[in-house]
């Protein structure tokens, strides 16, 4: 499928987010949209997909101008979407949510669809089990799942925003297969993305928005310098790292054991002191994800202890683990984090939490004031989370951390973040740790790990299979590591 976009403007009321935006994908190509957080990449895929209507401009798909209503009308015409956060449903099985949306003049079976899945599935290799509840699969597993969906409603273009957020490195290999794959079929790819890296990876050619307008257009092989200025202006430079003695320890786990994920915690001793910075490593479910819940207090484990500055936390619920100063921010922002619906204000209201008959707006207001200044949230106190971009959406969940933690427990912390953002968050929550917190986090690149880690841990089947100082943290035993592989070095 061919595509045009011609001078498109998008107003969210006051907000110019498309100021006349040109664009042209060639039929089986492959094409990147970068750009930094807030930069209306976003919302000019939303409008091509008929989930929202342009303020102005003309589409042309295969030469003849369409106009969308709704996703419905775009899909009937070959274009399906597959958003940052999964737009799925967690109650259903991965079957019911295949046969979701779709439409045919014939009945078919629960065992066609069955058939149908499983074939599709085999062709792009994906290991996807039809009576599994969805909300056992990992985020990968229900992206492709997603993708399998949209092609049996017979899409010919796909978008993809931000596909590689939160998935596994080898789950982000089996994806680009899959859309090397269409696209030699003569599919055409859409997506966005904040990684260079992918896009040099993936595209064969790319489109850079900046403040709602193209700022360069370019053709692979990429120059990423070139990329980055036309992304940012001056390229930004990572977070300086600095050296620090240990502190007392804060947190330890004791023989800890514990189901979730795939391999759940196996007998887990560790100990973590203050103002450290911990990366986690391994592959999804590994055992990373339990571990940090079981720090956060949000699961109990089977056998064994965790223990805070020393004292045995068994029978604690996670508001105690809360009390102590332990804070955590989870991967799936819309699900776990943030809250549909509400304001900026109203976020920052629920959160100080305080046991009075009345609501204290005013106060909320003023913090949710100087926490979307500080944080350059693009948007304002009134602002819903879903009027943020995603980029945004992390900003504010980040913002909500409380002003001096003890522990700070993060699953993708710059999730979503385009690299500017992403160092200085870091540099934010970097100055935390001087000031003592510890902060234990799982990227979802094992870079930002060797960025600011003082020390990384490597999980593996359920268990720490490496634990290392920065300096000792070799990015290829690293690599090893995560795919199982040990030495006694
Ligand atoms: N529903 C909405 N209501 C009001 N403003 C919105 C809405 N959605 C997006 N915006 C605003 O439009 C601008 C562009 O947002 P968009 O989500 O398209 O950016 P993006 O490039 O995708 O960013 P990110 O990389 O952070 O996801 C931002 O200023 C954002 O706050």
């Amino acid at each position: 499928m061919h595509i045009q976009l011609k001078e498109i403007h998008k107003f969210y009321g006051p907000v110019h987010a498309n100021q006349g935006i040109n664009l042209t994908v060639d039929s089986g190509t492959i094409h990147g949209i970068l750009g930094e957080n807030g930069a209306g990449k976003s919302t000019l895929m939303k409008i091509l997909s008929g989930y929202i209507q342009k303020s102005g401009g003309e589409i042309l798909l295969d030469g003849r101008p369409v106009e969308f209503r709704n996703p419905a009308m775009a899909s009937r015409m070959g274009i399906g979407m597959l958003y940052q956060d999964p737009l799925d449903f967690p109650p259903l099985t991965v079957l019911e949510n295949f046969m979701l949306g779709q439409v045919h003049g014939t009945r078919l079976s629960a065992r066609d669809w069955a058939n149908k899945l499983k074939e599709l599935a085999e062709h792009f290799d994906f290991h996807l089990d039809p009576e599994a509840p969805l909300a056992a699969l990992t985020v990968g597993e229900r992206q492709q799942l997603e993708l399998l969906r949209l092609l049996s409603l017979g899409a010919r273009l796909l978008i993809l925003d931000e596909p590689t957020t939160g998935i596994s490195p080898v789950q982000k290999e089996v994806l680009f297969q899959a859309l090397r794959k269409l696209a030699r079929e003569g599919r055409t790819v859409l997506m966005v993305s904040h990684k260079i890296e992918d896009v040099e990876a993936l595209c064969n050619r790319v489109t850079i928005l900046r403040q709602g307008r193209v700022t360069g257009e370019m053709e692979a092989p990429f120059d990423p310098e070139t990329i980055l200025a036309h992304m940012f202006g001056t390229p930004p430079s990572p977070p300086p790292k600095c050296a620090k003695e240990a502190g007392d320890q804060v947190l330890a786990f004791r023989e800890v054991s514990a189901e979730g994920g795939r391999a759940g915690l196996n007998e887990c001793t560790v100990s973590f002191q203050r103002g450290q910075v911990v990366g986690l490593a391994g592959l999804e479910g590994s055992g990373q994800g339990v571990f940090l819940r079981l720090a956060a207090g949000l699961q109990k484990p089977l056998t064994g202890t965790v223990l805070l500055d020393g004292q045995d936390m068994r029978g604690a619920d996670h508001h105690e683990f809360k009390r102590r100063g332990v804070t955590f921010l989870p991967t799936a922002r819309l699900e776990e984090g943030l809250i549909p619906g509400l304001s900026i204000t109203e976020h920052f209201a629920l959160a100080a939490c305080r046991q009075t008959f009345l609501v204290p707006w005013l106060d909320a207001l003023k913090v949710a004031r100087t926490r979307v200044e500080h944080f350059k949230i693009r948007g304002t106190p009134e602002t819903s989370v879903e009027g943020l971009s995603g980029g945004n959406q992390q900003r504010l969940l980040l913002s909500l951390i409380p002003p001096s933690p003890k522990v700070l427990l993060l699953e993708q912390p710059t999730r979503g973040l385009d690299v500017e953002s992403a160092h200085w968050m870091w540099q934010h929550l970097l100055n935390l740790c001087d000031q003592g917190t510890t902060i234990l986090f799982s990227p979802a690149e094992l870079d930002e790990i060797l960025m600011v880690a003082d020390r990384v841990l490597v999980f593996f089947n359920g268990r720490i299979v490496l634990d290392v100082t920065a300096e000792e943290a070799d990015p290829d035993r690293i690599g090893s590591a995560i795919a199982g592989r040990v030495s006694d070095e």
